[in-house]
């Protein structure tokens, strides 16, 4: 089985005077596992319900796989959505909380009565059918020891495989999955976000999944639509978002911890100046435009006062605070020259060991920048240039 493709096409959609989704046009393929991130209220769940039915565009066509769907209901549309509360029927026993979908869909009315049911011709052997795809799915998941069990005899983890479980029975196109592992621990979800993807990669399903957490996005997904103020901003492969964030506000909004910006202009001969100093690095704006230039933390280096280092802009920085990953160290500083710029750098813990044992003023280090790593953002918050859209494209040949 494949999944279906979904394209959404020049989709709008207001409640009352608020526009909550502007000409939204995005492709999902089929097969194909997306995740769809933006600030809180940007209108990823809106979208979600618009393409299950569950709300009505302004304006705009809905196709999944290939079929215009507009008219169709929820039932009709073959999707299967999972939410974050996971909703299993608490007085029903598992097995009975993932027939439900398949009887609904499958038996008339008179058949799913208890006891006249039996009697209705053909029944029988629709219900083994059932039967036999609830024992499938159960496998697939690893909740067959948990059939007979009711939802509040299972742990968080055990219900969201439940959950899932109920979208997977009946085969659909395409899954929406609206923040699913929100409500289970950090093991757990770590658990369930690799099963997650298996589950996607076995069954060759479509997926288009919204989630707030990053590590989700930049890890499952083949692709990422970013979606700001009901708008689509960005939709890219996660390396390409990082590397390459089409504007500023996606650079902001992807990474953990967050992205430094840097206020820089271009000189007269076209070169970038980053605290007076001219950079090697050229771009085609206009000599005088602000500019903004983006840093990701790991690109930041940190030296003692008295290590050498080989970059090409070097400021003396104050440390403010340090957090200890225990892998690796997040630092915030000040850079003490003009304006007191704040800047938070990412190293290796054995680096920041060995930053240590130079001695020296141990507030006070050093902070190296290097052109070639800058994502340089125009006037306008658009991404001008980025050198590390070559690092993400080394990366996805190889992986
Ligand atoms: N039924 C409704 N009536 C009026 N306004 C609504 C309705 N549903 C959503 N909205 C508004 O539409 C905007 C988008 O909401 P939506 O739930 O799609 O955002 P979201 O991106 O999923 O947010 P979150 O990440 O917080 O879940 C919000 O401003 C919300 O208040």
């Amino acid at each position: 089985m494949t999944g279906s493709a979904v394209r959404l096409s020049k989709i709008e959609k207001g409640y009352g005077a608020s526009q909550v989704l502007r000409n939204i046009d995005l492709t999902v393929e089929a097969g194909e596992f997306m995740t769809l991130v933006g600030p809180s209220g940007c209108g990823k769940s809106t979208l979600l319900k618009i393409l299950a039915g569950l709300d009505q565009p302004d304006a705009g066509s809905i196709e999944i796989g290939g079929e215009l769907v507009n008219r169709l209901r929820p039932s009709q549309r073959d999707i299967a959505m999972v939410f974050q509360s996971y909703a299993l029927y608490p007085h029903m026993r598992v097995r009975d909380n993932l027939a439900m979908p398949l009887i609904m869909a499958n038996l008339p009315f008179v058949a799913r009565m208890p006891v006249i049911g039996h009697l209705v011709p053909g029944m029988s052997a629709r219900r083994r059918q059932v039967g036999s795809t609830i024992g499938e799915v159960a496998k697939s998941l690893g909740i067959e020891a948990l059939l007979e069990r009711k939802p509040s005899e299972l742990s968080g983890g055990q219900r969201q495989r439940v959950a899932l479980g109920r979208a997977m029975v009946r085969h659909p196109g395409v899954f929406l999955m609206d923040e699913p592992l929100s409500n289970l621990d950090a093991a757990l979800r770590t658990q369930v976000r690799t099963e997650l993807v298996e589950l996607q990669r076995r069954l060759n399903a479509t997926f288009l999944y919204v989630t707030h957490d990053q590590v989700e996005a930049m890890t499952m997904s083949g692709k990422i639509a970013v979606m700001m103020n009901g708008a689509l901003v960005q939709v890219a492969t996660p390396a390409e978002v990082y590397a390459a964030p089409a504007d500023i506000r996606v650079a902001r909004f992807i990474g953990s911890p967050p992205i430094n910006i840097l206020p820089a202009q271009i000189g007269e001969r076209g070169d970038i100046r980053l605290f007076g100093e001219s950079q090697k690095l050229r771009t085609d704006l206009a000599p005088g435009e602000r500019i903004q230039i983006g840093i990701r933390p790991e690109d930041v280096a940190v030296v003692a006062q008295t290590q050498p280092l080989g970059a090409s802009s070097l400021k003396h920085a104050r440390i403010r605070l340090i957090e200890n990953l225990g892998n690796e160290v997040i630092i915030h500083l000040i850079l003490t020259g003009d304006g007191q710029v704040p800047v938070t750098a990412r190293l290796p813990q054995r680096d920041w060991a060995e930053v240590r044992a130079s001695g020296g003023d141990p507030d006070l280090v050093r902070v190296g920048l290097w052109p070639e790593r800058f994502l340089v953002f125009d006037g306008a918050g658009r991404l001008a240039r980025s050198e590390k859209l070559r690092d993400a494209a080394r990366l996805e040949a190889v992986s």
